[in-house]
């Protein structure tokens, strides 16, 4: 069996497509969605990611705006910043291009946003309504994760979903997203012992640590959805998951590419966020 492939790129395409059909119904009420993105430091991968942004951005019809700060920035240089923009009523969303430099906390970073604005849903209040099931702003990379389990009608209820990775951005959250839609989850990381005996009893398997290669055929359920966010440059220099793909697509019934397969939608998800910001802000005034 060769396993199907989700390729978050065609499935990225068509929600941009939606999306830009919303922002152009929002400007016939005058609402113009309007996102600033926040980079500090120069790392090349999150410079080519807010560009990503931005062009996503004029693809859709949403303004935005990129701040790009000197790794010198202080904490407090940023908290101004992030202060000035929450009071910002043009501002719709704010978004701080993640990692940010070693001297500044970034946990604090996030909790100075204003909720309202964190298209992240980063913030612990949005956090926190995630975990109670509410309507609320959920983190780009995992809200992209469902979407692309549903475009391929798989059915997450009464399925035993098991999370490698347990970071604030994919791990956790895509663990409490796939608990919301009534999957049976189990959390592992870098530091499990006997891995395989949790993996393999995976019918959804989401591989989010950053290791290549981490995850093996033999580590798989024959007939899993293998869902790998993991992004690594390999000896060659290519990119590559943390899934031994060539092998695992021989195990899976479904499985991602990377690239192309979760990375798209993590952009995606958050053209959708930030026209909801507009929208829930507009309707709040
Ligand atoms: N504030 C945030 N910081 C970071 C986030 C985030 O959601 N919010 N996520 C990642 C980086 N990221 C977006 O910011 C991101 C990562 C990967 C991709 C993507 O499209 N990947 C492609 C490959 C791209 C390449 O060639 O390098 C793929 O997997 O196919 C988009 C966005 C960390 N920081």
């Amino acid at each position: 069996m060769t396993a199907e492939l989700i390729y978050g790129k065609e499935l990225a395409a068509t929600i941009r497509k939606e999306l830009k059909q919303e922002a152009a119904a929002l400007k016939e009420q005058d609402i113009l969605p309007h996102l600033t993105v926040v980079l500090v430091g120069d790392d090349p991968a999150s410079r080519s990611y807010v560009k990503g942004k931005e062009k996503a951005s004029a693809e859709i019809g949403i303004s935005s705006e990129l701040i790009e700060l000197p790794s010198s920035t202080t904490q407090t240089e940023l908290l101004d910043l992030i202060q000035r923009l929450n009071l910002d009523k043009a501002v719709n969303g704010i978004l701080v291009q993640l990692p940010l430099p070693s001297h500044i906390d970034e946990q604090a970073v996030i909790n100075s946003i204003n909720p309202e604005k964190d298209v992240d849903g980063f913030h612990p209040a949005n956090v926190g309504k995630m975990m109670l099931g509410e309507d609320t702003y959920y983190p780009c990379t995992p809200y992209g994760i469902i979407q692309m389990l549903k475009s391929k009608n798989v059915e997450i209820a009464g399925k035993t979903a098991v999370i490698v990775g347990r970071s604030n951005i994919v791990g956790k959250p895509i663990g409490q997203l796939l608990l919301n839609e009534h999957a049976t989850v189990i959390h592992t990381h870098s530091r499990t012992p006997d891995l395989r005996s949790f993996t393999k009893q995976a019918d959804i398997l989401v591989v989010a640590v950053g290791r290549e290669q981490m995850i093996k055929a033999d580590d798989i359920k024959d007939g899993a959805i293998v869902i790998d966010v993991g992004v690594n440059r390999n000896a060659e220099g290519k990119l590559t998951g943390d899934v031994d793909f060539e092998h695992a697509k021989e195990v899976a019934s479904i499985i991602t590419p990377v690239p192309g397969g979760v990375g798209p939608m993590t952009i995606t998800m958050l053209m959708l966020n930030t026209i909801k910001a507009a929208r829930r802000q507009a309707a709040a005034v």
